[in-house]
């Protein structure tokens, strides 16, 4: 952990909060006052704040702008209200900064140098140099935009991208590349953003504005961001503590509401115990799996499978192109596991789609990734061009292999001799559901790479949870897929 990151870690304990107040005096664009009152009354509220709060405050957040607007005058108020701030309390100044080479030293130069700030925010869309400056010193910290608070925060950073995650997922694991002195902003009032960014990193602080005046609740936050040490989630509040009649007694009933939130969420926890069933804030993997039961995908009964075994349950995912936005999230969650497979540098001229249930997923997958699709002819064609591998491919060529589900494998096998035997290489299967563990292990022997995007111990409780199946026979359903 950073020093910055380690302090703290240290006064959250010792002073027992985590919230941060906000320092942003709003008299610059209060149209009745001069400059000169503007000045020393902002000077005066920050005062009061400060001396009102130190006990409860883990961290100081000014906004620079509100001191800017005032010209050279609002900085000097800015300068004043740093020297009040108790030296043992961290200063992250709201300065959300992003700039390239000489200009982002310059901005470093201010904001560390002559500020004397702890860390800043600070915006990552022109990458990795306009950040660097400000993140190689060990004391100091900068938070990243990752989701804000605003109305129209969802205007980029909810993009889907081609693994179908919003920007700002992708924004949160650049920026954790970036090293230890590195956070998140992350919205108190945005609770999807914040669960999807904890589960995917556990350790992170969020800065997190949003609550309070903005709509967020603070158990709420709490509930979706806190880490496993209680820590990590840093809510902010300016409003509701420079506008309270008392501002001591606002911070002091926030903190412990919020301290109270934190115990209750790491007691729920603690009950549910570690691991528990379902991979929290995959928002993409949670609505494919509702959305395949919404669809009645999922049949129980007595059922033949492909390799002749019987089975008490069916899933018919060939319903999924009956429902458009299903199958654009379908197709999204093939996408990461293509991702996923080019992040490790293995890529494929053409998706292989294997008739018939994979035809329209595949052609789905195709148009999202931009990846050519072909299929093998299960049966060869007697007539016409007399194909066994339709569409427009070489021999040599790369092929991902693409199925609905796999049980054990046994309609893969014979694809895969299909394509090959058109010279074709194969060497990756992905399927969207994994219904067993004897898919794998012939898939393995078969020398296929298996990539599923959801397992049947992830997809059962979903059944569970919309009431399709009980909670008695969930146990013989999984003891059935993993026999
Ligand atoms: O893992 P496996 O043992 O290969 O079994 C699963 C396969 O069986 C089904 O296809 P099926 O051949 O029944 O029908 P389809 O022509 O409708 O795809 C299903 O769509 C899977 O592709
Ligand atoms: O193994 C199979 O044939 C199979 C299982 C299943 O659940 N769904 C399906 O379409 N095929």
């Amino acid at each position: 952990m950073s020093d910055f990151f380690q302090r703290l870690e240290e006064r959250s304990r010792k002073i027992n909060s985590l919230l941060c107040v906000g320092l942003d005096p709003r008299h610059a664009i209060q149209p009745d006052m001069g400059a000169a009152d503007s000045v020393s009354g902002m000077i005066e509220e920050n005062k009061r704040i400060i001396q009102a709060t130190s006990s409860y405050a883990l961290a100081y957040k000014p906004n620079i702008a509100f001191y800017e607007a005032l010209g050279a005058p609002g900085l000097q108020a800015l300068e004043i209200t740093l020297e009040l701030i108790p030296d043992e309390i961290p200063v992250i100044l709201d300065a959300k900064r992003g700039d390239i080479g000489a200009t982002a030293l310059a901005y470093e130069r201010a904001v560390f140098g002559h500020l004397n700030a702890d860390a800043v925010t600070l915006s990552p869309y022109m990458g990795r140099d306009s950040v660097e400056p400000f993140i190689n010193h060990s004391k100091t910290a900068a938070f990243i935009l990752c989701k804000t608070s605003n109305p129209g925060s969802g205007d980029l950073q909810l993009l889907s991208q081609n693994d179908g995650e919003p920007l700002y997922v992708r924004v949160a694991e650049i920026a954790g590349s970036w090293g230890q002195n590195v956070g998140l902003v992350v919205a108190g009032n945005d609770l999807d953003a914040l669960r999807a960014i904890r589960a995917r990193h556990p350790e992170m602080w969020f800065l997190s504005p949003g609550i309070g005046a903005q709509g967020g609740s603070m158990l709420e936050a709490v509930e979706a961001g806190v880490n496993s040490r209680g820590t990590g989630i840093i809510p902010v509040v300016a409003r509701g503590i420079s506008q309270a009649e008392d501002p001591e007694a606002a911070a002091a009933a926030l903190v412990s509401e919020l301290n109270e939130a934190v115990e209750k969420v790491l007691a729920k926890r603690k009950n549910e115990g570690a691991g528990h069933a379902g991979s929290p804030g995959d928002l993409l993997k949670d609505r494919v799996l509702s959305g395949l039961i919404d669809a009645r995908c999922f049949k129980t009964g007595e059922f033949t499978l492909k390799s002749g075994e019987r089975s008490p349950f069916y899933i018919d995912l060939r319903r999924v192109m009956s429902y458009p936005s299903l199958l654009k999230d379908v197709a999204r969650a093939y996408a990461r596991l293509i991702h996923e497979l080019r992040r490790e540098g293995k890529d494929f001229d053409h998706i292989a789609g294997i008739p018939v249930a994979a035809l329209p997923l595949a052609t789905a997958v195709s148009m999202e990734t931009g990846i050519p699709m072909i299929f093998p002819r299960m049966n060869a064609k007697s007539h016409g061009t007399g194909n066994t591998v339709e569409g427009n491919w070489k021999s040599g060529e790369k092929v991902l292999l693409l199925d609905d589900l796999i049980t054990r494998g046994t309609s893969k096998i014979e694809a895969l001799d299909i394509l090959k035997e058109a010279g074709l290489k194969v060497e990756h299967l992905a399927v969207l559901i994994e219904r067993g563990e004897r898919g794998r292990k012939d898939m393995t022997a078969a020398g296929i790479d298996l990539r599923s995007f959801a397992r049947l111990d992830e997809f059962l409780p979903h059944c569970v949870r919309k009431g399709l199946i009980q909670e008695d026979e969930l146990e013989s359903l999984m003891k059935y897929a993993r026999s």
